[in-house]
């Protein structure tokens, strides 16, 4: 069994749309780690799980620089962003998304 495992920093915007008054409801950024892990018995014919850049260019391209209300079919929170990314990342099991310190999810699929 092979694990690829991608880090990376993505510098965006968001709202929370919440059933509670906070301060979240307000536009407001975060430099999320996103950390992507895909798992595969078996290499693709260029010795890959998947490429590192795919996995790049599924999450910054799509991610990075963006307000994340305009990018994901729902509320952009962590758990949402998280299971947003590893719909659509070949291979994908698990994502975690930090977005601050003291702050991390982590999406696992069944
Ligand atoms: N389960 C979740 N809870 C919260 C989420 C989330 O995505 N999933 N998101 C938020 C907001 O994005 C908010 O911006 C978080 O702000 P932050 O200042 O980081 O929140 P805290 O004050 O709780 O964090 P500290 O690290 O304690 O300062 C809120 N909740
Ligand atoms: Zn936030």
């Amino acid at each position: 069994m092979y694990t690829v495992i991608k880090r990376m920093e993505v510098s965006a915007s968001h709202r929370l749309n919440l059933s509670y008054r906070s301060k979240c409801e307000n536009l407001h950024g975060h430099n999320w780690i996103i950390t992507v892990y895909c798992r595969s018995e078996e290499l693709n014919a260029d010795g890959m799980v998947v490429d590192f850049t795919h996995i790049k260019e599924v999450v910054m391209g799509q991610l990075d620089h963006q307000n994340l209300n305009d990018v994901l079919p729902c509320n952009p929170t962590a758990e949402n962003i998280a299971r947003w990314i590893c719909d659509r990342v070949p291979h994908c099991f698990k994502v975690e998304v930090q977005e601050s310190a003291g702050n991390t999810v982590v999406y696992e699929k069944d």
